[in-house]
């Protein structure tokens, strides 16, 4: 069923562009537009009501009726530019529940990758107050490496080249220790082996692509393409993609959505940034937040 809202622009009641001091309880759900959603079966509900958010300069306020497991917890963040002080981030509001899929969308230079990259711990950016927890923890006292093995997961919108690292040493040296964390045994080279194929296929990747350093001369295609094969290959709790679907041809595009669908369980998440309609449409988010500057 289509969206009736057009989710490439903010919403269109100008009352809910709210004062930078505003509060989610100043505002009930009636007063939102509420959208029928696609059903999504992997879970159990027949019919679904999207959650609309709006953002003020990057202050995400959201309206939450489910009862699920909470797996992301942002209160009040604020982040800030480290070279040169500028903050970006004035107070955002997000929850993201066990299965879920949310959209985050909005103008360019709204603040959305800068918001998805605090959650990483991206050294570019300070957080200067409120809080994060993630899986019960507080995710701002952990290092990025520690967030990663926590299962956060986030494609980049361009990922960078590790020169003189093949694809498949990154991979088995990353995928053995998040089971060390997990408690797992790590997996010898022969169980490895037969693992990245399986994931390899997941994504419709050939096995060349293993022998290659990571990102090395990858088409912009490519690397997203490999972001999901890591995607695949880790797991996550919670997979934040940042405009997966930009540059992607449309077997890539469908490539990418298959794989992601395969890799969503009940008991995972999915939080992603983009601009178009056709992702949204591929994987069919229940909950999409616009995120508006405030000037
Ligand atoms: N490292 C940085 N140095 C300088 N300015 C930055 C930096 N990171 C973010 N900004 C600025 O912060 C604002 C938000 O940028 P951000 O990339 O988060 O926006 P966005 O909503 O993801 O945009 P787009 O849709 O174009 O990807 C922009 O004005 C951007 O120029």
């Amino acid at each position: 069923m289509p969206l009736s809202l057009p989710l490439h622009s903010p919403l269109p009641n100008t009352s809910l562009f709210l004062p930078l001091s505003s509060h989610p309880p100043n505002f009930t759900l009636s007063t939102l537009p509420t959208i029928n959603l696609h059903r999504r079966r992997r879970i159990n509900h027949h019919h679904r009501s999207l959650t609309t958010t709006t953002t003020i300069r990057a202050s995400v306020i959201q309206y939450d009726t489910t009862q699920q497991q909470p797996l992301l917890q942002v209160n009040d963040l604020k982040a800030k530019i480290v070279e040169n002080g500028v903050e970006i981030l004035h107070g955002v509001n997000l929850t993201v529940n066990q299965g879920e899929v949310h959209a985050i969308m909005g103008k360019n230079g709204s603040g959305k990758s800068t918001f998805a990259k605090v959650l990483v711990g991206h050294p570019e950016y300070e957080v200067t107050g409120g809080s994060v927890v993630f899986k019960g923890e507080n995710l701002l006292d952990m290092e990025p490496e520690e967030r990663s093995l926590a299962g956060l997961f986030m494609s980049f919108q361009s990922p960078v080249a590790i020169p003189g690292v093949s694809n498949d040493e990154f991979l088995v040296m990353a995928y053995n220790a998040r089971r060390r964390k997990l408690g797992l045994p790590e997996l010898g080279p022969l169980e490895c082996f037969s693992y990245l194929m399986e994931k390899l296929k997941l994504v419709n990747m050939k096995p060349d692509f293993l022998n290659r350093n990571v990102n090395e001369g990858f088409s912009g295609g490519e690397r997203k393409r490999n972001e999901i094969l890591q995607l695949a290959v880790l797991g996550a709790d919670l997979a934040i993609l940042d405009e997966i679907d930009s540059g992607l041809d449309v077997d890539a595009l469908r490539d990418v959505a298959n794989a992601v669908n395969q890799l969503l369980t009940p008991k995972n998440s999915l939080l992603m940034i983009t601009h178009y309609r056709r992702l949204l449409d591929l994987l069919k988010p229940t909950h999409v937040h616009v995120m508006v500057s405030y000037k």
